[in-house]
């Protein structure tokens, strides 16, 4: 008789995507056993309530993709359901049109700089708009945007956003001193950040940038169940390991029912200042065609320039001081879209 191999069927399993989200059984945690008993396959499934009419679709796939495997003469899929209300939404900042969250599944693809370049080209548009820097293990916006000096406070005990750039910043690196490591887990992270959302005196906004920290952890879930947030834009290299961690954070917004309003590619290429030759440098085009794949919004490519990254060190956004230049022009056209896509 052929030996079934638990491992290829979890990873069969797992690597299915739930139909209308972008969401696959890995991210959802939502293989909980599998039984081999001779021929016959067990599977025990956690499915969220919101994916109840879909299930005799889902039933469907599943058995299909274990019959695939060699030896299997009998399925039973059971599927036990978890309220999706257990996740408690609030909006702890009020007054503010729309919320934007900037994520990226992996550091260092350039989230801060776009997102730093994108709130400045909307604010260019006419918008109020606020940028909330929340990684709290590395924040880079105080130095990507030049400030030093410690926000003020209100009679009332809230924080003052500092305006630089014709635009509403605030980030925990104001609050914390630069050489002093976080070092807040679990619960008291949980507070901490909810107390940072709820402390801080926006005033009236039109949009609410919010950097996210790399990756897809509880600080992000944090920030998504306490603040309204309209959607994610998600930032990616082209290379194709970035890609596989920005799909993982596709995935984390689905499950919590982020709308991804669009990906951006960073670092798309580099074009010679001495002779204007385009070098693919991590490949090229590769995350607009996944996002075509996934049927999201593209927004655009961003090239690798000195001048963007010489903007970020010296605390002086490259969509500020040249806005005239082509690379700004490509911020402008992608906060062009997002004003578009929020009704702004
Ligand atoms: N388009 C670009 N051209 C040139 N340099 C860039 C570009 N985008 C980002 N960089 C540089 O890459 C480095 C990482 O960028 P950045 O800090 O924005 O990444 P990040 O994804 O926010 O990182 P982390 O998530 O770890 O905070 C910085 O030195 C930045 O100046």
């Amino acid at each position: 008789m052929t030996k079934i191999s638990r491992a290829a069927l979890f990873e069969a399993l797992n690597a299915y995507t739930v139909p209308g989200t972008n969401a696959t059984l890995t991210t959802l945690k939502a293989v909980k056993g599998i039984d081999v008993t001779e021929g016959k396959v067990t599977v025990l499934l956690q499915l969220m309530e919101a994916y109840r009419d879909r299930v005799a679709v889902i039933k469907e796939a599943l058995e299909g993709l274990i019959r695939q495997q060699p030896g299997v003469t009998g399925v039973d899929i059971e599927i036990g359901w978890e309220k999706t209300a257990q996740v408690e939404f609030k909006n702890l900042i009020p007054g503010i049109k729309r919320c934007v969250v900037v994520g990226s599944g992996k550091g260092g693809v350039g989230k801060s700089t776009v997102t730093v370049n994108l709130a400045i080209a909307l604010s260019q548009l006419g918008l109020k708009v606020g940028l909330l820097d929340s990684d709290i293990y590395g924040p880079s916006i105080p130095m990507m945007l030049g400030l030093k000096d410690s926000p003020l406070g209100t009679p009332d005990g809230q924080i003052l956003p500092i305006e630089k750039f014709g635009i509403k910043i605030m980030s925990m690196g104001l609050l914390i001193e630069e050489d002093r490591p976080v070092i807040w887990r679990g619960a008291m992270l949980n507070k901490a950040l909810q107390q940072f959302l709820k402390d801080v005196a926006w005033g009236d906004l039109d949009v609410l940038l919010i950097d996210l920290p790399p990756g897809t952890g509880d600080v992000q879930l944090t920030l998504i169940q306490n603040a309204q947030v309209d959607g994610a834009v998600i930032v990616s290299t082209p290379q194709d390991v970035a890609f596989l961690d920005a799909k993982k954070a596709i995935g984390m917004f689905g499950t919590v029912k982020v709308p991804v309003l669009g990906i951006i590619e960073n670092m798309s290429s580099f074009i010679c200042p001495g002779c204007g030759q385009e070098t693919q440098i991590f490949g090229h085009g590769g995350v607009k065609a996944a996002a075509v794949r996934m049927e999201l919004p593209f927004l655009g490519e961003v090239p690798i320039d000195l001048a963007i990254r010489e903007g970020g060190d010296s605390g002086k956004p490259f969509v500020a001081e040249h806005p005239q230049s082509p690379q700004t022009k490509v911020f402008q056209d992608m906060a062009d879209t997002l004003k578009g896509v929020l009704k702004l």
